[in-house]
Formats: C-alpha cells, structure tokens, sequence
C-alpha cells in the first residue's frame, strides 16, 4: 500500500512512536525521495535521520535488510534503531530511525580536496561492499546520491532501498550504474553486480559533468561496456586502478574481497584535507612575510649611513 506523505513536518514539531511511545523532535529535512522523507531529528541531545516510508512493502523491505545488517558485527552495527508508525491527520505512517550521517557527496568531496582522494574514497567504499556481501546482500543501487563521505574520506552507505538477498532480482537500481542497462550482464544479485556500479561510480565521479551528460538516455544500440571502458582508458587520474576498474567492468571479478585486495596493493599517495592544504598556504604566506621583513632589516642595516 502506498501512503505518499505530503505534509512537510514543521521543524519544532515532536513525533510520537505509536507502539515505542518514543519522541523525537523534528529539526529539518535531510532529503526525498523515490521511497520515502527523511528528516533530522532529536531525541534529547542525540541526532538521527528519520525516514517516513511511501510504500509499506519497499518499506518493510528495506527494514528487514537493515535489521540483519544492524545485528550483525560490522561496521553496519545499531544502524537502525526504532521502528514504529506515528498518526497525524487520523492516518498512520511508518518510520524508522537510524543513524544521522554527516557528510559530503563523494563529487563535492572530490572537488573540494582534489583527485587523489578517489583512492582511498575507493577503498573505503569497497571495505563496505565486503561486509554487505558477507550478510548474503547486495547493495543494489550504488551511486553518488547514496553514499556520503566524511573525515579522512570514510565512506557511508545511505538508502537501503536496494539492498537485495545474493540471488534475487536487484529491487532498486538507477540506470547508469546498472551493468543490465549496458548490456554487461543480468540483474540477478551478486556481487559482480556492485562491483560494476562501483566503477562506474568512480569513473563518474572523476568526469566532467559535460562527458557524462546524456549517459542515462543513450538507445538501447549504443549502450556498450565499451563506452565506459573508453571514458577509463582516457582519464590519466585513473591510470593506477584502471586495471582492476577494467575487470570490475567486465565482471571479472567474483567478489569484492578479490577487489579489495587488489584495490589495496596499489600504492597511492597519502592526499591532503583542503583545511591542511590552506594551512600549509598560511604557513608559506607567513615564511615569506618574515623573509620580506628580514630582507628590508638587512638593507636598513648595510645601506642606513652612520
Ligand atoms: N542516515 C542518513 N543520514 C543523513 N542523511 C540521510 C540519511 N538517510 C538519508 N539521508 C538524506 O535523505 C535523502 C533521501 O533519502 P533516501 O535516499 O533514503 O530516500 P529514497 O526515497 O530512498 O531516495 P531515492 O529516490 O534516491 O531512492 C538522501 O539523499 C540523503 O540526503
């Protein structure tokens, strides 16, 4: 059943659990979307996400992924905290609480501190992918908008929604990151099929938003693996993992484990935070004021008649 939720919560108002009795304050909106709302709120002084589900059964489904996962001894662990429904206008809708996520989009991320942090961002991301794939999941719907990055590029994963048992269908999927949209295999969960949106994720995060325009309209004709194998092979950034992105493509690999192994035995350099780069700049500007005045002192004092 689906039980669109068009009211915008006002910030302030308190939302009571109908069978938990817990309250939670609502302070904003994070996001909408395809699935459901999800709004900041309190409880006491701690933060949550609150996502109010549209449709029962995506909801439910989402719920149960997210328990297995929240019971398990990942990083995953005490994800999701409260599930319940709360009444307004004499109309019941569903909600869970889980963690609030503080972070970045990966593109923002990479525009505001540089290239280099695509590999450790990868790494991280792929970490993720191996403690999913080791609860029998697959994520499903791999993309920018469902995964924020934050710190020293630690990676979370947001939007369950297309999270799938291995060997089902993929619920959830969006077409550029889809290998079934580019004709490079079926949509049957498994981990090959993360690991193909995965590449396609950092490739797309590493283009301009001119190159990658108009991917998602592309005739079913001229939709190829080789189209994005292309875009890989021409973007210098990518040249030390572009050989394992490759395989990712063109699911030569059987597991994330395998990736992330190899992912790990590329070197990469250690990248900067944007802050730590201006503060190397303040350090420079100030080194230069100080031999600016050292150099005026030494004139003063060999030149100044006596
Ligand atoms: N745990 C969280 N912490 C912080 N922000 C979150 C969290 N979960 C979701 N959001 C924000 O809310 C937005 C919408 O959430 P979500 O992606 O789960 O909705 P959806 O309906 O499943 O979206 P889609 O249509 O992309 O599938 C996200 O893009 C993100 O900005």
């Amino acid at each position: 059943m689906t039980t669109s939720f068009e009211q915008e919560l006002q910030p302030g108002s308190v939302i009571i659990g109908k069978w938990n009795k817990s309250q939670y304050r609502v302070e904003r909106l994070l996001g909408a979307g395809a699935n459901g709302k999800v709004y900041l709120v309190k409880r006491g002084q701690l933060s949550y996400a609150m996502k109010i589900g549209f449709d029962a059964a995506d909801h439910q489904s989402e719920i149960n992924a997210l328990k297995v996962l929240s019971r398990s001894d990942t990083s995953f662990r005490n994800y999701l905290l409260d599930v319940d429904d709360f009444r307004l206008g004499g109309v019941d809708y569903p909600y869970y609480i889980m963690r609030y996520i503080k972070g970045q989009s990966m593109t923002d991320f990479i525009w505001r501190n540089g290239r280099d942090w695509v590999h450790l961002i990868g790494l991280n991301m792929l970490r993720k992918l191996v403690e999913l794939h080791a609860q029998s999941y697959i994520f499903g719907d791999i993309k920018v908008q469902n995964m924020l990055v934050s710190g020293y590029g630690d990676v979370e994963l947001i939007d369950f929604g297309g999270v799938t048992a291995k060997g089902r269908s993929v619920k959830q999927f969006t077409e550029v990151y889809d290998r079934g949209y580019w004709g490079a295999g079926s949509r049957t969960a498994d981990e090959a099929y993360d690991l193909f949106a995965f590449a396609v994720l950092i490739i797309s995060s590493m283009e301009s938003e001119q190159r990658l325009k108009g991917l998602d309209k592309l005739l079913p004709q001229n939709r190829s693996v080789e189209l994005l194998l292309g875009m890989l092979q021409s973007n210098t950034a990518l040249r030390p993992v572009a050989p394992l992105l490759r395989k990712a493509l063109l699911g030569q690999y059987a597991t994330s484990r395998q990736a992330l192994a190899e992912w790990r035995r590329q070197g990469y350099k250690k990248p900067a935070l944007a802050s730590s780069k201006k503060g190397l700049a303040g350090w420079l500007k100030l080194c230069f004021a100080l031999s600016l005045l050292m150099f005026g002192v030494t004139l003063y004092l060999v030149y100044w008649p006596s």
